[in-house]
């Protein structure tokens, strides 16, 4: 790896689904051999620390930042711990008075004499366009999502076409090409907002100042999310870099501090005892569950179908997301000890070995939220997907994945829904089965999986696609540096 003198500035929004792919991208461009300053919040700092590998050199800083100045909880520095929308979005505002720390950190950095090549933000800290340029640096704005469903996300929120209809289905003024979102597809506070309310005060401001920015990069592949990248390239004018997959390694330590439930051996050895094909692997990502109710359903569909699986287990909804799991009282009676004994089922909880999971011959299916990092690597893998969408894109994502991908279909929507064990059962065998739609649906997430591989190919004589943004991004933002000395 050739050394380089560049320092890139990345800072993620205070928030597990972003520090992690933040922190995963920050490990790749340091492996090309730039010097990454990660930038969060002195409690963010402090956990970060924890899954950085001890020979990495990214220099982790702390901006300050106090909870209790914003009238929140001490200690609040990240939506994990966040139990309400309304804490989460007092996180969001006070979030925005970082900005004088932000230039006094860039002022210093470069007072200090890095050579500053560009700066990495979220898409939730858009102001810090304007800052980082007041240095004459070139500003990305980095989200995890895919473009679609951020497409999606960006046009409801920036028009608020719900609000236009008495229809339960409409379409997005200014994306067109996503097709008809149907109300099910919003979150509650969006079905609420109406453009005066705090949240959409909030987004649409934040939104707004994208266009502010220098780039987006998104960890998605051009190949297969095309509709989506269009949108924002037209809609903003800006280049759209499509870089992805950047995904966590199997080493477990970017996992955010979450503690494994199941060593990867057991795992393997596990599916190892099972036949190609024929296990369902369950899980709702980071931080989600579902409810009490959905996870009996669930658990009864489970005995039905009669196939292997494995089900990462949290508490339900309403309950402590981190304590202990009751299988007695959350899951039908005898349900963990049959699964046991017929040796047909295993039930893990808190923090499964997911990528090592997907990448087993023996998984058919992934019961997903259709959280863009589990489906990048249920999708790498060649692996189809059972859509459960709970919130934000995850439902434009799986839509993405149904209707213009071919490699999902959906099962329910929401935590609210109320699913049905002999749904379940239906959509479980319209993926699993060997015939029919399964196999078509198998066969092109093969197709995806090599899509995906050529997107990250890095040979001499072949650049994918997200090789050769990542290459572009990075021009871009030497081309700025030379041309302001
Ligand atoms: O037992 C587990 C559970 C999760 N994971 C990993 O955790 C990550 C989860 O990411 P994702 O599937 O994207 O889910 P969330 O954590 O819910 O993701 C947030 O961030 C995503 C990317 O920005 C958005 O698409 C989602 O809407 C948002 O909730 C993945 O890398 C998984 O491999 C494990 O390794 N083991």
């Amino acid at each position: 790896m050739e050394e380089k003198n560049q320092n890139i500035v990345m800072f993620p929004f205070m928030a597990q689904g972003h520090t992690i792919p933040f922190l995963t991208l920050a490990l790749k461009i340091e492996k090309m051999g730039y010097k990454i300053t990660f930038v969060n919040t002195p409690l963010n700092i402090k956990n970060l620390k924890k899954s950085l590998p001890p020979s990495s050199t990214i220099r982790l800083v702390e901006i300050p930042f106090d909870s209790s100045k914003h009238g929140l909880p001490p200690g609040l520095e990240n939506t994990d711990t966040v139990t309400t929308y309304d804490l989460m979005l007092d996180l969001f505002e006070a979030s925005l008075s970082l900005k004088p720390y932000f230039r006094n950190l860039l002022s210093d950095l470069i007072s200090g004499g890095a050579s500053l090549l560009c700066v990495i933000t979220d898409m939730f800290f858009a102001w810090t366009a304007d800052v980082t340029h007041e240095f004459g640096v070139f500003h990305a704005i980095f989200s995890g999502c895919s473009g679609f469903g951020l497409g999606c996300y960006y046009s409801l929120w920036m028009n608020l076409p719900h609000r236009k209809t008495e229809s339960l289905e409409f379409s997005l003024p200014d994306f067109h090409e996503a097709g008809k979102i149907h109300v099910t597809q919003l979150m509650d506070i969006m079905l609420k907002a109406d453009g005066t309310d705090r949240w959409s005060r909030f987004l649409i401001y934040n939104l707004s100042l994208w266009v502010r920015s220098d780039a987006i990069l998104l960890n998605t592949v051009e190949e297969i999310d095309g509709i989506g990248l269009s949108y924002f390239r037209i809609k903003l004018g800006l280049p759209v870099w499509p870089i992805g997959p950047v995904l966590r390694s199997v080493d477990n330590r970017s996992r955010g501090g979450k503690v494994p439930g199941i060593s990867p051996e057991l795992c393997i050895k596990w599916l190892d005892s099972k036949p190609l094909n024929s296990v369902l692997y369950i899980s709702f990502g980071s931080q989600s569950t579902i409810s009490a109710s959905q996870m009996m359903q669930l658990a009864k569909a489970l005995e039905m179908s009669g196939n292997n699986f494995i089900w990462v287990v949290r508490p339900p909804l309403g309950f402590d997301i981190n304590a202990e799991f009751e299988a007695e009282e959350w899951l039908p009676e005898g349900f963990a000890k049959r699964a046991e004994e017929q040796n047909r089922g295993l039930i893990v909880t808190k923090w499964a070995p997911q990528v090592e999971i997907l990448s087993h011959k023996s998984v058919a299916a992934f019961l997903s939220h259709c959280g863009w990092n589990s489906v990048l690597e249920s999708l790498s893998c060649g692996v189809p997907l059972i859509g459960w969408p709970f919130y934000a894109e995850q439902f434009y994502n799986a839509k993405l994945l149904v209707e213009e991908v071919g490699v999902c279909v959906e099962v329910a929507r929401g935590t609210h829904f109320e699913v049905r064990r002999e749904d379940i059962v239906h959509k479980i065998e319209m993926v699993m089965r060997v015939d029919g739609k399964a196999k078509q649906m198998r066969e092109k997430a093969c197709e995806v999986e090599t899509m995906i591989g050529d997107a990250i190919r890095d040979e001499e004589d072949y650049k994918g696609s997200s090789v050769k943004s990542m290459e572009e991004f990075l021009n871009a933002a030497l081309l700025t540096k030379e041309s302001k000395t």
